[in-house]
């Protein structure tokens, strides 16, 4: 799987062969080690070209290898492979196209010479995967580029663009033509010339002043973004190993550091998220509609109505994508805003046009709505797009929370109809919710699923349940969240045990950040809350379950969170984003308490993690058993990148394989028995077929799913 050719009589040019990424398989592998040879021993050659099969240099490592200690040992060793490259007496250049990333940069570093086209990228990414650059990367770079830009490129990962990678140092050329080409006449020019110095493996790091200060810092300050992930805080280690050893030192440390990660859960649970992220792409409805028989209609036209938080978001994200865009606003000075604002994000017009009148929608191959979270106007807009929007033009709703079906069924064109649901700020959150009901067609799933790749999101296909997936899930999680703080919690310990686990932030900052009026609002829509509800009930019980008012309580003394400037935190003023503990908070929790005959308790972190997550968690497996989620692997998509659970963690579904299925069901079923008034504690019958049939691994869930009633 790599390609040897002699071209202009004296470069051998060794092409990677494995697409669609190149990868550095075993096989690809044993075939550049062998060329490598080939090219050492062959008189006629007097310089080398490394270059990518059909477009891209090298996506890395072959990342399916990794969950396989035999197949990582088969064929030879990578940092063995660069080490010949770099040892070669004849000058070698990496042609980089498209990308060069992870093990295929550490390649193009054990090159004399790197030449890139103009539109290509390299990085090490190994970070988001749990790793570090485990080849030799982590030794080369910061000797080429000195240790601070090393060190950021390595610590977070990112693709650097080749202009960029021009200007640090780390391409040496860059080419608007054939790339290839133009590498090996720079290979013809630089033969016999020394190559000494070209041997990064040779070259000392650039001195640093203050290297212990430097390196402490950087450790603090990686350990403060890592969320509990290991690989950033060995990345440091690592690259303080090349400024401080020698190199062979140095692969010695690498090698050590990279093998406690790649065994590690954390790297198990990147990796898993990596092929889940793509893995979404390929969806199926139980009804039979699949993502490789349906035809997508191409959408190119899109109307936006509503130009609220979401509608100016959503305006963005589809004329990023090169959709021309009409929004459409009532409110006159809703309007005027949200056209600067959009204008603002988009740097310009950028193919968007303003209108008051919903006619203006008529010419949309896609309509979103985005107006307030409310059934009579959502359901008279829908009324009126039937009418005026062409046919075949899709009709989606923003909603939150509110039943697709029934938009549906106020239109003349159900099986065109679905829920689009984006999450704030819609131009920058990677997730996408694509809820289908049981009328939505096929062909309209295709279409939003494509659309969403467009746009840059992992779109995930769901069928239509109050919450979809992903808010489902959250409000037995929020539930425990708020009965802790009855029984003895107060919101700093429970976001302080939420923060640790790897949330970016705890459920009641959360909560402030995004406003605890529009949960009060949900709960009196379904008639939980508001005037006269406890007039035959107690006060903490709704339908024979347990309820916190709490929440209630909080919104009736005004306090909405951060746009009120008081929450379960306290603000300098409204609008403002630092959290601060409010002793009126803690007073008026004693008192809920006292007149409630609550008697607080000492509740520690493990069963804050546990009520929560499990509950959470145990309403994943209802999802799966309604068929609502098509897989464990969407749900933990939905997680990752839509709620900010730690994708060294995997997200729920994984993390509960991880635990342990017994271990959940176990701590469910002693919760449930402490709480017997709240149903969410309460173990679903899969969680408990999965462990009677002996917790099977998480790809073979679906065959114990297989016979239930599916909603999709
Ligand atoms: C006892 C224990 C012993 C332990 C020993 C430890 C020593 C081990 C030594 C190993 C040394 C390794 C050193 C190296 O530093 C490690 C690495 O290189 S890790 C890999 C780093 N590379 C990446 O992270 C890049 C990942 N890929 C991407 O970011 C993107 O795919 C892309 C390259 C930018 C292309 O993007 P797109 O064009 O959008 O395409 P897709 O993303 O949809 O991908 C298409 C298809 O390809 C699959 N794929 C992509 N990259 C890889 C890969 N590196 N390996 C395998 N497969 C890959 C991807 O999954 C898609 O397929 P699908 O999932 O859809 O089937
Ligand atoms: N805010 C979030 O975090 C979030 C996240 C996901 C989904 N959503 C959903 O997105 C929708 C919008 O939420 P938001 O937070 O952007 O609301 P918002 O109150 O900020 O904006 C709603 C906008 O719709 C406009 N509007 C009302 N009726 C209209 C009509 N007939 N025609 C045109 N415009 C009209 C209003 O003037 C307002 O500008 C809701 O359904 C909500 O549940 C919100």
């Amino acid at each position: 799987m790599a390609q040897y050719r002699i071209v202009s009589g004296s470069v051998a040019v060794i092409s990677i062969q494995n697409p669609p990424v190149n990868a550095l398989s075993a096989a690809v592998r044993e075939g550049l080690l062998l060329s490598v040879r080939a090219a050492a021993s062959d008189p006629l050659v007097r310089s080398v070209v490394i270059s990518g099969h059909n477009g891209p240099f090298c996506g890395g490592a072959d990342i399916k290898e990794f969950g396989n200690v035999s197949h990582l040992e088969s064929g030879p060793h990578l940092v063995e492979i660069f080490e010949s490259v770099e040892a070669l007496a004849k000058p070698v250049v990496a042609a980089i196209e498209g990308f060069a990333l992870g093990g295929g940069l550490e390649l193009a570093l054990a090159c004399h010479y790197r030449f890139g086209h103009s539109e290509a990228r390299v990085g090490l990414p190994e970070v988001s995967l749990g790793l570090l650059p485990g080849a030799g990367g982590s030794q080369r770079l910061p000797r080429l580029l000195g240790v601070r830009a090393a060190l950021d490129m390595i610590v977070t990962g990112r693709h650097v663009a080749a202009g960029e990678a021009l200007k640090l140092g780390l391409l040496d050329r860059l080419t608007d033509g054939n790339t290839v080409d133009a590498a090996v006449r720079f290979a013809q020019s630089a033969e016999g010339k020394p190559l000494d110095d070209r041997r990064l493996g040779n070259r000392p790091c650039p001195p640093l002043e203050n290297i212990d200060a430097f390196f402490e810092e950087a450790l603090i300050h990686a350990r403060g973004r890592a969320r509990g992930a290991a690989a950033p805080l060995a990345c440091v280690q690592a690259v303080r190993g090349a400024a401080t050893l020698p190199f062979l030192k140095g692969m010695e440390l690498e090698k050590r550091l990279m093998e406690t990660l790649m065994t590690s859960g954390q790297a198990q649970a990147s990796r898993y998220c990596f092929f889940t992220e793509r893995g979404a792409a390929r969806w199926t409805t139980p009804t039979g509609a699949r993502w490789d028989t349906c035809r997508a209609r191409p959408i190119s036209t899109a109307a936006v109505i509503g130009l609220g938080t979401m509608g100016r978001g959503i305006t963005v994200a589809l004329a990023r994508a090169g959709l021309s865009v009409v929004a459409v606003e009532t409110q006159e000075h809703q309007l005027d805003e949200a056209q600067r604002a959009v204008s603002r994000m988009l740097k310009g017009g950028g193919g968007v046009s303003y209108s008051a009148d919903l006619q203006a929608a008529a010419g949309a191959d896609l309509v979103v709505e985005a107006v307030f979270e409310d059934m009579a106007v959502k359901e008279e807009i829908f009324k009126q797009l039937s009418s005026v929007c062409k046919p075949g033009a899709l009709l989606a709703t923003n909603t939150s929370s509110l039943d697709i079906d029934r938009l549906a069924s106020c239109t003349l064109r159900p099986e065109q109809v679905l829920g689009l649901h984006f999450f704030a700020p819609a131009h920058v959150m990677r997730l996408l919710e694509v809820v289908s009901g049981p009328r939505t067609s096929p062909q309209t799933v295709a279409a939003a699923m494509q659309l969403g790749r467009r746009m840059g999101k992992v779109s995930v296909a769901v069928g239509n349940c109050p919450g979809f997936v992903g808010n489902r899930m959250l409000k037995p999680y929020l539930e425990q969240a708020y009965f802790l703080l009855e029984e003895g919690a107060s919101p700093e310990l429970v976001d302080a045990a939420l923060e640790e686990f790897g949330f970016p932030m705890g459920v009641f900052k959360m909560s402030d950040l995004s406003g605890l009026d529009i949960g009060w609002r949900v709960r009196k829509e379904e008639g939980l809350t508001g005037p006269g509800v406890t007039a035959d009930q107690p006060m903490r019980t709704r339908r024979g379950r347990r309820y916190s008012p709490l929440g209630d309580l909080m919104c009736e003394e005004g306090r909405y969170g951060q746009k009120t400037g008081r929450g379960w935190y306290l603000y300098d003023r409204p609008g403002a984003r630092v959290a601060r503990s409010d002793p009126w908070l803690r007073s008026f929790l004693e008192e809920y308490r006292e007149r409630h005959g609550l008697l607080a308790r000492r509740i520690d972190q493990q069963e804050v993690l546990e009520r929560c997550l499990y509950a959470l968690i145990n309403e994943g497996f209802r999802v799966l058993e309604d068929g609502v989620a098509a897989s464990p692997q969407n749900i933990d998509a939905i997680y990752v990148f839509g709620y900010g659970w730690p994708k060294h963690r995997g997200g729920p579904m994984f993390y509960a394989a991880q635990v342990g299925l017994a271990r959940v069901l176990e701590g469910l079923e002693k919760y449930h028995k402490a709480h017997p008034d709240s149903p969410h504690l309460q173990p679903c019958s899969l969680l408990r077929r999965l462990v009677a049939s002996g917790s099977p691994p998480i790809h073979k869930w679906s065959e114990v799913v297989k016979g239930h009633r599916s909603q999709l």
